[in-house]
């Protein structure tokens, strides 16, 4: 497999929002991460609040630096290129899709030029050539090319999601991570949205990564599911087996608890807090909320072990067995 995008050990500390100025608490919103994602594939991201997904994903588009750790976009290391040579890979190779599409547009600029605008930026073609662009990209996403001199202001949340898509396709990127994009969407237009994303996905050969809280989404979309917890990658699950499969409690959790299921699953109670991410506790991170838990998941944190099908691997001492019933799970005393 050729990652369009790998993550090597990467790892991102904040100063905490809060805490004076004297005394600023470090926060890990990453330790540690590693992912490759290659053409055609789907990889979505989920986890709580909190748990660096957004962080993630901003590593993976080059909008925020690791502290530590590597990143290759098509097999070239990002953060050691000359800074023109990144803006130019990163602004062609890469499209970004935001969660609220009012905030992410220029209000003031017309459909047209919102869409004409990167191929300005990185002078794709002749002016002709451009226009052409702009129409089979309003094509591309479902809008009517009568849209094309409105300000995103006149358009409905759905539309102007779809002019956000058509921009982040517009030069043609390998890679398009989205980061909850339908969550700021009524529901009646979220479908809609997410059958665009898939079937863009399959017409172009994009690598897709898609973050998001609503897990039953990414389960659908998705052909691998990631799951971070406290800055961690502790878990990559087949999407059409992650019910049933995984291996770490806190995916198993997680999923369980997951409304609209086809067949419900018995939910596994996630009981007491997320610890602070200025504070992750020793070991593993998830030790303090698992009913598995015992000394040495509070001294050391686990590796990751390969599972038995391709696509899976799990950061567990004490992993669930694959195909134990939830409702087994869900007995077992925290
Ligand atoms: N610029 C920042 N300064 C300080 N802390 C930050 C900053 N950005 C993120 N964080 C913190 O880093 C951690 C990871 O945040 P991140 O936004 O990646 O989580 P998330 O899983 O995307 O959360 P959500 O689902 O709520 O969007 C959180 O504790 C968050 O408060």
């Amino acid at each position: 497999m050729t990652a369009v995008v790998e993550v090597r050990d990467a790892h991102v500390v904040h100063r905490a929002r809060s805490g004076g100025l004297l005394r600023r608490d470090r926060v890990y919103a990453l330790t540690g991460a590693d992912l490759a994602v290659a053409a055609g594939e789907t990889v979505g991201v989920v986890g709580e609040s909190g748990c660096g997904k957004s962080t993630l994903a901003r590593v993976l588009v080059g909008i925020q630096r690791p502290a530590s750790g590597t990143v290759l976009f098509q097999a070239r290391d990002l953060w050691t290129m000359p800074p023109a040579e990144r803006r130019a890979t990163l602004g062609t190779g890469v499209g970004m899709i935001f969660q609220d599409p009012s905030t992410a547009l220029n209000r003031r600029l017309t459909v047209r030029r919102i869409l004409r605008d990167p191929l300005d930026v990185h002078d794709r073609g002749s002016g002709p050539e451009r226009e052409e662009r702009v129409r089979e990209l309003m094509s591309l996403v479902g809008l009517p090319g009568a849209l094309a001199d409105v300000l995103p202001g006149q358009l409905s949340g759905g539309q102007r999601q779809r002019v956000a898509i058509a921009r982040a396709l517009a030069l043609d990127p390998a890679l398009v991570v989205a980061d909850e994009p339908t969550s700021a969407l009524d529901v009646s237009v979220r479908a809609q949205i997410l059958n665009l994303l898939l079937d863009l996905r399959e017409r172009l050969g994009l690598a897709l990564v898609f973050v998001s809280h609503d897990i039953q989404t990414v389960r659908r979309m998705s052909d691998r599911v990631i799951t971070m917890y406290l800055g961690r990658i502790v878990e990559e699950t087949p999407a059409d087996r992650v019910t049933d499969a995984a291996r770490h409690p806190y995916t198993r959790a997680l999923f369980s608890a997951t409304p609209g299921l086809l067949d419900p699953l018995d939910p596994i109670p996630l009981t007491g807090p997320v610890p602070s991410a200025t504070r992750p506790p020793s070991g593993c991170p998830f030790r303090t909320r698992c009913w598995k838990a015992d000394h040495l998941c509070a001294e050391a944190m686990p590796e990751f072990s390969a599972a038995s099908r391709p696509g899976h691997r799990y950061r567990c001492h004490h992993p669930v067995e694959e195909d134990q019933s939830t409702r087994d799970l869900a007995r077992q005393e925290p």
